[in-house]
């Protein structure tokens, strides 16, 4: 069936990747073009689906994401065709897309939305995990339940969403930085958060479990093919909630945390006996200072750049994500970011013409507002998929259309250590050198709530808790206000601040 490509005329509208960027996008162009073929490509043999969208406030909103089968999408949009297949190669110049199951499709207008995969410290290391969709996650807990000790890498979402989550296993958590969680705290929200990863009862956690996932029929069916080898879409908020993330042991939490150290190389059991005479280290909790040997034999050691050697079952590698652009991509002349995303401008195009990008694949390189960053997280999925939808649907009228109001404020809402987190804006102050301010009003085991000032506005914000402040401060970040006469009060817990400001 590969032959040459028909001319673009012919084409259609083309989305590949069934995550949360391509399906939204893919839905959003069907309810745009209700008489034309909408094709959505995905290479998983489930799709992702947003339910329960609610936008909370003007920014911040909040939805349940489902596995579906592609059957169901097609249902609800009958214009939307699912193609369950990889695609193998992109030829650009003859608006051309090639999959695995060896047909062709032309499009008029595509959007890449084929997400990212882990980036480990060591690729094809078998003892080397990475988490990503629902294969990899059931791969990690099948080796969690003969495990009696494991070593996670890395300080960002799913490091943290691990140490909490993690029972009955030893954990050794190495992390660049002085404090946990540098990608969305600071040291003093780490700090709050810390108490609570070592006070927590174990009875605490366990009444606050729920189960969201649930086993119908078809997730068996899907289930087999997934573990054909496809690549699956990203995981998300509550992905462990179905998981049982339980080691060998009786404990609940036994968490070791190696700071400003990352990994200096990887021993197998046998390299590391016949090859190393150096001795191991017994990880100790927070309270016991004694120095130990380890004595028992692991399958695979770790040396840190602190020269400490620790022994373990295996590693899990959270150490970020690297957009999926390669091999389905190579041989066209994208642009690329240096995340290695493919730059996308502010209509979510990317360098090439006809061709967009949503989500996780892209890199933003417009000029953002000055309260927005990109991270790579579900709501920025949601938001460009849809956008680029947009984007798309106007270009081929031949008209165009402002931003989305999404991207004038970064917010996320998420859970860490069961506590409620809201980011806004400039959260860490990034980019902001030192010329700002920070305010603060922290309740051990209650609240954290830290608003990010300059000039007087208000840049950014972490609450932490059920602090009920996420839209009076959004409001205040989008407003601009001058603060400056209010000081401390604005943290004040006597002071009703949302009246303060109706
Ligand atoms: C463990 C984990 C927990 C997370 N938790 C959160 C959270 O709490 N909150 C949050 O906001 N974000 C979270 N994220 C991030 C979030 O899941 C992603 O940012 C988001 O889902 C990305 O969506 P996407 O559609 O861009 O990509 P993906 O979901 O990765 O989808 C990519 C799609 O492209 C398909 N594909 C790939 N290559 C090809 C190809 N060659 N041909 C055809 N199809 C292809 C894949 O099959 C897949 O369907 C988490 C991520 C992980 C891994
Ligand atoms: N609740 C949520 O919002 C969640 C979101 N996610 C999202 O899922 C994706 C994947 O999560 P995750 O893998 O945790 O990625 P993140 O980008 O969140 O964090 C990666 C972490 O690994 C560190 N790191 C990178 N390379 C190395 C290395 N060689 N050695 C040691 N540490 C390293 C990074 O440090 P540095 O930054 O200094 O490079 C950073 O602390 C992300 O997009 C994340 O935002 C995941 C789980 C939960």
């Amino acid at each position: 069936m590969e032959g040459p490509c028909s001319p673009p005329t012919a084409g259609k509208f083309v989305v590949v990747g069934g995550g949360i960027a391509g399906v939204t996008c893919a839905e959003q162009l069907a309810i745009n073009f209700p008489s034309e073929d909408i094709l959505l490509i995905t290479a998983s043999p489930v799709i992702k689906a947003v339910t329960n969208f609610k936008q909370v406030s003007k920014v911040l909103e909040e939805f349940d994401v489902e596995e579906q089968p592609s059957t169901m999408l097609e249902n609800r949009f009958p214009n939307i065709k699912v193609i369950e297949s990889g695609v193998k190669q992109l030829k650009s110049k003859e608006h051309c897309i090639l999959t695995e199951d060896g047909n062709q499709h032309i499009y008029k207008k595509l959007c890449l939305c084929a997400g990212a995969k882990p980036k480990l410290i060591c690729e094809g290391n078998p003892y080397v995990l990475g988490i990503r969709d629902t294969d990899s996650a059931q791969e990690f807990q099948k080796q969690l339940t003969k495990a009696k000790r494991i070593m996670i890498i890395g300080n960002g979402g799913i490091a943290l969403e691990l140490v909490y989550e993690i029972e009955g296993c030893e954990v050794i958590w190495v992390i660049k930085d002085k404090a946990i969680g540098n990608t969305f705290f600071d040291a003093g929200a780490a700090e709050f958060l810390t108490s609570k990863l070592i006070d927590e009862k174990p009875e605490a956690k366990i009444a606050q479990k729920r189960t969201r996932y649930t086993t119908e029929g078809w997730k068996k069916e899907v289930q087999a093919r997934a573990n054909a080898g496809n690549i699956g879409s990203a995981l998300g908020p509550d992905w462990h909630e179905g998981l049982d993330l339980k080691g060998t042991k009786e404990f609940s939490h036994k968490i070791h945390i190696e700071t400003m150290c990352e990994v200096k190389k990887i021993y197998l059991q046998e390299e590391f006996r016949i090859s190393e005479k150096k001795s191991l280290t017994f990880p100790r909790d927070h309270h016991d200072q004694s120095v130990t040997t380890d004595k028992e034999i692991w399958p695979v050691y770790v040396e840190l750049t602190n020269e400490k050697i620790y022994g373990c079952d295996f590693i899990v590698s959270a150490t970020g994500v690297t957009p999926n652009i390669e091999p389905f991509l190579c041989g066209n002349n994208f642009d690329v970011g240096e995340d290695g995303g493919l730059k996308v401008d502010d209509h979510m195009h990317t360098s090439l013409p006809d061709i967009y990008a949503a989500g996780d694949i892209c890199t933003a390189s417009w000029h953002p507002s000055p309260v927005w960053q990109q991270m790579r997280l579900w709501t920025q999925a949601r938001q460009m998929g849809w956008y680029a939808a947009k984007c798309m649907a106007t270009a081929s009228v031949g008209e165009s259309i402002d931003m989305d109001f999404s991207f004038e404020l970064f917010a996320h809402v998420t859970k860490f250590f069961n506590y409620k987190v809201v980011l806004l804006g400039k959260y860490n102050a990034q980019g902001l050198g030192s010329n700002h301010e920070l305010l603060l009003r922290c309740t051990k085991g209650q609240e954290y709530i830290k608003a990010v000032l300059q000039n007087g506005r208000m840049m950014g914000a972490v609450l932490i808790g059920e602090t009920d402040l996420e839209e009076t401060f959004e409001n205040l970040i989008l407003n601009q206000m001058n603060l400056s006469a209010y000081g401390e009060d604005l943290l004040d817990p006597n002071i009703d601040i949302e009246d303060y400001f109706d």
